[in-house]
């Protein structure tokens, strides 16, 4: 039926490239019936920057038939991504998004590469480079305009076809993330997401469609939490995604995170909230409930909780979500008047604070890994996960006891330990946590229920520096997207929270609530991907270099050359503007090194193990990938280009610098 034909490529897009200038030619389009009325688009977006460079109306014939006989453009770029499309028919939709292509397809610039026989001279604003290496130029290589070359035809939007290379037998010898393949191949290098994105698991997307749909849309990290949910729902949650893993070529880590030693409200007799409204009277009681919980009853999880509080004490539930005053003490109960009404959700935070001050008595000595942790932490060593988060670490003590409890108890694995830090100890022994730790994070939602809620950004970037500075991997939690739970669109105010994390570099965002019970898992995960795109290109076009100061780390001569060479090769990288740095390393130390730099291009990190690649995944900046290689570096880079090139994630004439852990070296080199 008329209605119901599609739109439709009748002839093919011809592109030729001659010096600055990209010829398109010989396009024929059909819209389908639905789009009659509409004008037409054709908009390319650059490689680099994902940024429209131009945009064409085309002539329409014969109602909806479109015809592109000639058009030239001026190109910057080696990759662009072409997208064809019928104009809204209201233009409002066009200030709040571009409108959905009919045809989007990516297209590489197979441009011969060689030494530009005039190498640009360095730019005056940064330090001479070390050397001068060739630099690519499109105008200098082009073909001349007399005879131009094709240098893709499209296929229908099929995708673009890319030369077949004998190293296609063993590109599957290389291990890499499906999605971030996918990007390397659509949008190139420079506009990979730097910043890496966790989700915690829960009733919302623990099945495994919910789980992939994450993983497509950017999880890097799968967070369970041991404080909800039983055991035996971790472990399958586990299961899917190793399976997704294996089936899907993800390469998402888990991290396992502790209940802690916090004193908490009870599971709500299986609500999911309930509403405590202002001036009603609720009791918070430390009874074992077997039946289900009388109205207005509230189960804590801390023995002591009645003895502890006082009558005029003010309980506040998740940091002040919801308050109350303490009005009677009956035994095991504690009546309380609610005076700032809200959602109670289960397990959620108590703290009680006098005279203005939060109360830390003897659950101030609780111990930082209950008997309950300890199974977790067994149940994690034996599922494999990749990181155990540690809530309420209070010194450094606690994690260098685990550590060795680990080692001891998982010779095969490497089982990373990140420090909360989510209360005033942990603030007060940050470093020295933070050394101890592999690495950490801002676990704001608790820790804003211990300090005044004011002072929680200066922590936040006080943490974020100290981690950085120290080579430790730090992640921000907690309310980032918090109206996304309810919501399919986050306040100004999250995406104004959520860009000052990216700003400040940190090395992943989390969601909380936002994925694990939410209506918008996926929406919310989408928003935080945008927004890190965003903002990291902003930082780029503005040539923000890094102004961090970056202290030796290294406790021995060896380290010390590693960390110069990384130092080095990320200055070299963005002097020189190189594509990609390459990093070959067993351990993922030296991958973490340059990463704590963060370069202006991304980092290719090729590791021998899978676990390393999860576990790089959690770092800002690196593209892990599993691969075999020797310590015979030329033949690496030689069989790492053929790989690449064959899964059409590199091209000729890319430059790119590589390091190596085992000859300490650095290298520039376009490649062949
Ligand atoms: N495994 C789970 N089972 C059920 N609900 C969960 C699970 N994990 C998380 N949730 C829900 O998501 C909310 C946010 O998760 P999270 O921030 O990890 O926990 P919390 O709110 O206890 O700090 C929880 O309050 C809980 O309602
Ligand atoms: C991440 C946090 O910890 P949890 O979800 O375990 O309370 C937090 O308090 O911000």
């Amino acid at each position: 039926m008329e209605n119901e034909r599609e739109n439709e490529v009748v002839s093919n897009l011809y592109i030729w490239s001659c010096k600055r200038r990209l010829i398109l030619e010989g396009l024929e389009f059909k819209f389908g019936a639905n789009d009659i009325n509409a004008l037409t688009w054709l908009r390319l977006f650059d490689r680099n920057e994902a940024r429209s460079v131009t945009l064409t109306e085309m002539k329409r014939e014969n109602g909806s038939f479109v015809r592109l006989t000639q058009e030239s453009l001026t190109v910057t770029t080696h990759k662009l991504r072409l997208c064809l499309g019928p104009w809204p028919s209201n233009k409002k939709e066009l200030t709040r998004q571009w409108p959905r292509p009919s045809v989007s397809q990516s297209i590489s610039l197979h441009l011969p590469i060689a030494p530009s026989p005039n190498p640009p001279s360095p730019k005056p604003s940064s330090p001479a480079p070390p050397f001068s290496a060739p630099r690519r130029s499109i105008s200098a290589l082009s073909p001349d305009l007399g005879s131009p070359s094709p240098i893709l035809v499209s296929d229908n939007g099929k995708g673009a076809i890319f030369p077949s290379s004998a190293a296609s037998a063993e590109s599957s010898a290389i291990e890499v993330d499906a999605v971030t393949e996918a990007e390397l191949k659509e949008n190139g290098f420079r506009s990979t997401r730097r910043t890496k994105l966790v989700c915690t698991i829960g009733p919302a997307t623990c099945e495994f469609e919910q789980l992939e749909a994450l993983a497509v849309g950017g999880m890097n990290v799968a967070r369970i939490n041991m404080c909800h949910g039983t055991r035996e729902w971790h472990r399958h949650v586990i299961g899917l995604v190793r399976r997704l893993n294996v089936e899907k070529g993800f390469a998402v880590a888990v991290m396992m995170d502790t209940e802690g030693s916090e004193i908490h409200m009870g599971d709500l007799g299986g609500a999911a909230s309930v509403k405590a409204e202002d001036g009603e009277i609720w009791t918070f009681s430390v009874r074992a409930f077997d039946s289900p919980l009388p109205d207005n009853t509230i189960s804590v999880n801390y023995d002591g909780f009645a003895e502890d509080v006082k009558v005029g004490d003010e309980l506040l539930v998740d940091g002040g979500m919801v308050r109350f005053d303490v009005i009677e003490k009956i035994g095991p109960d504690v009546k309380c008047r609610c005076t700032d009404p809200g959602l109670l959700l289960p397990r959620a935070n108590l703290t009680f604070w006098r005279d203005g001050s939060l109360v830390r008595e003897r659950n101030a000595m609780l111990p930082t890994i209950s008997s309950k942790d300890w199974l977790d932490i067994d149940f994690g060593i034996a599922e494999g996960v990749d990181f155990i988060a540690i809530s309420f670490v209070k010194s450094a003590e606690v994690i260098n006891h685990l550590k060795s409890y680990i080692a001891a108890r998982s010779r095969d694995s490497d089982i990373a330990v990140i420090a909360k830090i989510e209360s005033i100890d942990s603030l007060k022994n940050l470093e020295e946590i933070i050394r101890a730790s592999d690495g950490a994070m801002v676990a704001r939602g608790d820790l804003g229920a211990q300090i005044p809620l004011e002072q929680v950004p200066s922590a936040q970037q006080k943490i974020v520096q100290v981690c950085r500075q120290l080579n430790k991997p730090v992640i921000v939690a907690s309310q980032l997207l918090e109206s996304m739970i309810e919501y399919p669109t986050p306040t100004r105010a999250e995406v104004a929270d959520v860009s000052e994390a990216v700003r400040q570099r940190a090395d992943a965002l989390m969601l909380s609530g936002e994925s694990a019970m939410g209506q918008y898992p996926d929406k919310a995960l989408a928003v935080l991907r945008s927004v890190s795109l965003r903002i990291e290109r902003w930082w780029r076009e503005e040539k923000r270099h890094e102004a961090m100061e970056l202290p030796d780390i290294a406790s021995s001569f060896s380290d010390s050359i590693s960390e110069e060479i990384c130092n080095s090769a990320a200055k070299m990288a963005n002097n020189l503007e190189v594509d990609a740095l390459f990093v070959y390393t067993k351990t993922g130390h030296l991958a973490s090194l340059l990463s704590r730099c963060r370069p202006d291009c991304p980092i290719f990190a090729f590791t021998t193990t899978t676990s390393v690649r999860r576990r790089l995944n959690l770092q800002w900046g690196l593209i892990p990938f599993r691969l075999s290689f020797s310590d015979d570096m030329e033949s690496n880079l030689h069989r790492t280009f053929a790989l690449l090139k064959a899964r059409g994630m590199i091209k000729s004439g890319d430059l790119v610098i590589a390091v190596s852990d085992m000859l300490q070296s650095i290298q520039v080199m376009n490649v062949p």
